[in-house]
């Protein structure tokens, strides 16, 4: 498998430090009395523009949670998200749907593939959802399944893949359309340590070329080296940016 990242053309290289993404006292209850749980709480986030950020914490530290608010794709309880100085929750769900689908890349970890699909077709759907120039959609959708080096296996659909070329093609996806920004849930827990920094030096390469801002939960301390920043949740709060 080749596994140099192929080139992405240089359209933006500077980047301005203005925050994309923004958490203003935010906190997420789930149920109500005495089964409520607190998933986070007190989140303050700045997230500039063109950056990489992991979020690290044990399981049921509230990544995941976070990860959801961060996508508008659950409200806070309190407080407010915001994308562009836009409040995310303010906006009505028509809207809200449209920036998710052309500005925003998902990767969760149920991958959300579509199993009579085959990989290209997955992705090139993904990009027609997104309201890209049809002409270009088989050329992206291609260009991305070779960055995650997928494009040779990009004739099989999902149940005929493994968990981590599932996972690749579900990260390609995510990227096809080159969204401002990514939002990744664990996006290499199902790849092998080559592989999973083959799948981060595709993000670097996006987010230094295009501008890209990535947030990702991961537990890989290889990752970790890599991004900008490194945001640690405990107990739903964030105790430690250490590289930041
Ligand atoms: N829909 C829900 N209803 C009730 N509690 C929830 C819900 N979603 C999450 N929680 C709780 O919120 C807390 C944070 O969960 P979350 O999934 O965000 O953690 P996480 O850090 O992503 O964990 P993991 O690494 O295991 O994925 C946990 O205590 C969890 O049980």
């Amino acid at each position: 498998m080749k596994m140099e990242t192929p080139s992405i053309p240089i359209v933006k290289q500077s980047q301005h430090p203005d925050p994309i993404l923004q958490a203003v006292n935010v906190k997420k209850v789930f149920g109500r009395g005495e089964t409520a749980v607190t998933a986070v709480k007190n989140i303050h986030l700045d997230i500039a523009a063109g950056s990489m950020v992991a979020l690290k914490g044990r399981s049921g530290s509230g990544k995941t949670t976070l990860l959801n608010l961060l996508a508008a794709l659950d409200q806070p309880t309190e407080g407010q998200v915001l994308f562009n100085g836009q409040e995310l929750s303010r906006l009505p769900e028509k809207q809200r749907s449209l920036w998710r689908r052309s500005q925003l890349g998902l990767v969760f970890q149920a991958f959300g593939l579509i199993p009579l699909m085959s990989a290209y077709e997955n992705v090139e759907f993904a990009l027609r959802i997104a309201g890209t120039d049809k002409k270009l959609n088989k050329e992206r959708a291609e260009t991305a399944l070779e960055w995650v080096g997928m494009k040779s296996r990009m004739k099989h659909r999902p149940p005929e893949l493994s968990g981590g070329e599932q996972q690749r093609v579900a990260i390609a996806r995510a990227i096809a359309h080159e969204p401002l920004l990514l939002l990744a849930d664990e996006p290499t827990a199902e790849l092998d340590s080559r592989m999973g920094l083959q799948v981060i030096k595709v993000f670097r390469d996006l987010v230094e070329r295009r501008g890209m801002t990535v947030v990702m939960t991961t537990h890989d301390p290889g990752i970790m080296e890599i991004v900008d920043h490194v945001i640690a949740l405990e107990d739903g709060e964030i105790v430690a940016e250490p590289k930041s």
